[in-house]
């Protein structure tokens, strides 16, 4: 299934049409760099458009008062000076005579892409437009904001699909504080959002956009605020509070349907932002909540007002949404200190409404809504100084990486007896090995027990590999007769082809005898093995009590330290090894193969044992893109596996940086 995108060029023909500070940033030239973007690109054509309409009375009625939406129907009739006078009630926001129209097509798009997407006529989508949303309330314009776009979708979504359960992820770098007001008491929206605060600091200066902003009443937990206190924020920021926060959560929530509010004035050189993260961040960020709700996904443009910046990370999030490879993200060195603090804050704030954040940490002694120790200011000034001048001065940035799509997927290397999974290439074909490598293989004592000479099938997973490198095939699936022989044979293959190997182990097995020290191998294992003693920089055992079955406890694993370990290790091949027995979930492994395509380009290598080929259709699934089922109720993680995971956390993050969640 495809991705929509909605454009409509009317929604560019309204401007600021008197003298405002607070307001000309807010330009119809928004909408056409980025739409011009994607076509430029050619990501246009691959989409699927669906045309704008506008929202009805009764659709906008869902989230504002009939008195505000009959106030705004009279803007097109204004004089200019009624237009003026008409504005001055609202805050940081400017009316047009066109203004209320565009504001009946932005909603109005917002509806098209839950329609689509609801109705299965695509998988996700993005919608292009102005006036943006996140801001508006009940009975006022805010922000630059008519309509709340999103906030109305997802009323919608439940009035005409009875979507139960709906997510709202605002990346906008302002707080949208009117899907707040719309939610706070409604279990059935968990809103999540972060945004440049500076302890209040900054607009829209409200204290009830703090971390301690729960919600109320039925809705309290479903409200998560992540402050972000200093300007400069970068990838490693952004990245650990969707591991840390907002992904524990949204799993456990389990959404039907996922909305963004997508701002990207987050991105590195937009002047209202200030920060430092970079636009191909925007493909993590969305690839991170495609698992979610079956990948039912509607992202719709919030701000972004640097017109590079915003192109390119418009660019880089329709990508994302049609399932192209993902970048790599260089020297990720974890959280800075305040975003640490911020973290901290909100999975404290939240941990007795959500299991999985129940073994958070009390808040930091510093309580960051008050003013810092003056002595701990000054150094983390002067630091932070430097580094803002080295962010917002330059205001350059490389172009984001362009991100081939290998001519092949999936390529499978299979017993002959085996049938090759729909959409899987066979690899059959393979060159000779060199000599010197076959002898090598020989001499591994355990080759042999692969298959009769072992060899046929260790130079095409060579092959495999080689394909893998050379992006002339994305991803693979190795069926052998012994997983653990073919573990040690793959390292010596990768040894020479690839810097980093990123290993995932899922189950136990006998002993995992090639675990190196210099940093080119990483394995994580997960399973009921407790191998603490053996645990090193680069060999990390975690024990799940009740081993790979324990959905909770192996997600709470994946999120609290699998994906921040990768991402600061940054492999170039993922290979995911999947021992006989493990007792893993089949919608868990799922999730798993489609959470480590973030990685190495979406190079991964499932090696399975081919008494275990029962899960070949739904491995083959995953490798291909399609979206993982949604996981079922998730209860509790043991508190024993939730204690154990932190302490480990708190033992590697000398090593780990983005393991880091306390300051
Ligand atoms: C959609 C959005 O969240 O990007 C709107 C942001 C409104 C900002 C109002 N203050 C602007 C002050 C100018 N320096
Ligand atoms: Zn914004």
């Amino acid at each position: 299934m495809g991705t929509a995108l909605l454009y409509d060029e009317e929604m560019t023909k309204y401007k600021l049409l008197w003298v405002d500070p607070a307001c000309k940033i807010e330009v119809p030239e928004r909408l056409t760099v980025s739409y011009e973007a994607l076509v430029r690109s050619g990501l246009s054509d691959r989409c699927i458009s669906v045309p704008a309409r506008e929202a009805s009375d009764s659709e906008i009625l869902l989230v504002h008062s009939e008195a505000y939406l009959e106030a705004v129907k009279k803007t097109p009739y204004m004089t200019l000076e009624d237009l003026k006078e008409f504005t001055l009630q609202f805050g940081d926001v400017y009316f047009h005579p066109n203004i209320y129209h565009c504001a009946k097509l932005a909603s109005g798009s917002a509806l098209q892409l839950v329609d689509s997407v609801m109705t299965g006529k695509v998988r996700n989508g993005i919608a292009l437009v102005r006036p943006p949303g996140h801001h508006s309330m009940h009975g006022a314009a805010n922000g630059f904001c008519v309509f709340n776009n999103v906030a109305i979708a997802a009323r919608y979504a439940k009035q005409k699909y009875g979507v139960k359960r709906v997510l709202i992820v605002d990346w906008d770098i302002h707080h949208g504080q009117g899907v707040q007001y719309c939610f706070e008491d409604d279990p059935s929206v968990l809103y999540f959002s972060w945004h440049r605060y500076e302890h209040q600091n900054f607009w829209p200066n409200l204290r009830e956009s703090d971390y301690d902003s729960v919600g109320k009443e039925s809705g309290t937990g479903f409200n998560v605020n992540v402050p972000w206190n200093k300007v400069g924020m970068e990838n490693s920021d952004y990245l650990s509070v969707f591991c840390h926060v907002l992904l524990p959560v949204a799993y456990e929530f389990c959404p039907d349907l996922v909305l963004v509010c997508a701002g990207f004035d987050s991105a590195i050189g937009d002047p209202e932002g200030e920060m430092c993260a970079t636009p191909d961040i925007f493909a993590h960020l969305t690839h991170l909540l495609m698992n979610l709700a079956g990948g039912k996904l509607c992202a719709v443009l919030e701000g972004g007002y640097n017109l590079t910046s915003l192109a390119q990370s418009v660019c880089q999030t329709v990508q994302t949404l049609l399932g192209d490879p993902l970048p790599q993200l260089a020297n990720l060195r974890g959280p800075c200190k305040s975003a640490i603090e911020s973290l901290q804050c909100a999975r404290s704030a939240h941990r007795r409404y959500w299991s999985f954040l129940k073994h958070a940490a009390d808040p930091p002694m510093t309580d960051i809504s008050t003013k810092h120790i003056k002595s701990t200011m000054e150094e983390e000034e002067k630091r932070e100084m430097a580094e803002e001048e080295r962010c917002t001065e330059g205001k350059v940035w490389p172009e984001p990486p362009e991100r081939l799509c290998p001519p092949v997927c999936s390529g499978s290397v299979l017993p002959d007896d085996v049938a090759c999974p729909d959409g899987l290439k066979r690899l059959s074909s393979s060159k000779d090995l060199e000599p010197l490598l076959v002898s090598k293989l020989k001499n591994r004592s355990r080759t042999a027990a692969v298959d009769g000479d072992g060899v046929t099938t260790f130079s095409r997973l060579y092959t495999l590999i080689e394909k893998l490198v050379a992006n002339e095939i994305r991803n693979g699936l190795v069926l052998v007769p012994d997983v653990t022989a073919a573990m040690c044979v793959v390292q010596d293959l990768t040894s020479d082809l690839v810097k980093r190997v990123l290993v995932v182990c899922v189950g136990k097995e006998k002993e995992l005898d090639y675990v190196t020290t210099d940093g080119k191998v990483l394995v994580v294992q997960i399973s009921s093995e407790d191998n603490e003693e053996q645990r090193s920089k680069y060999y990390i055992p975690v024990c799940l009590k009740k081993g790979c079955s324990d959905t909770s406890g192996f997600i709470q694993a994946v999120f609290g330290l699998l994906l921040p370990l990768g991402y600061e290790y940054n492999p170039d091949l993922v290979l995911l090894v999947r021992m006989p027995g493990s007792g893993v979930v089949d919608s868990m492994w799922q999730q798993l193969i489609g959470l480590l395509q973030g990685f190495a380009k979406g190079h991964t290598l499932v090696l399975m044992q081919v008494n275990e080929k029962a899960s070949m259709g739904s491995t083959a699934s995953a490798l291909l893109g399609h979206p993982a089922p949604p996981l079922q109720e998730l209860q509790t993680p043991f508190p024993e596996d939730g204690d154990a995971l932190e302490r480990l956390r708190e033992r590697l993050q000398a090593d780990w940086k983005m393991l880091q969640t306390t300051s």
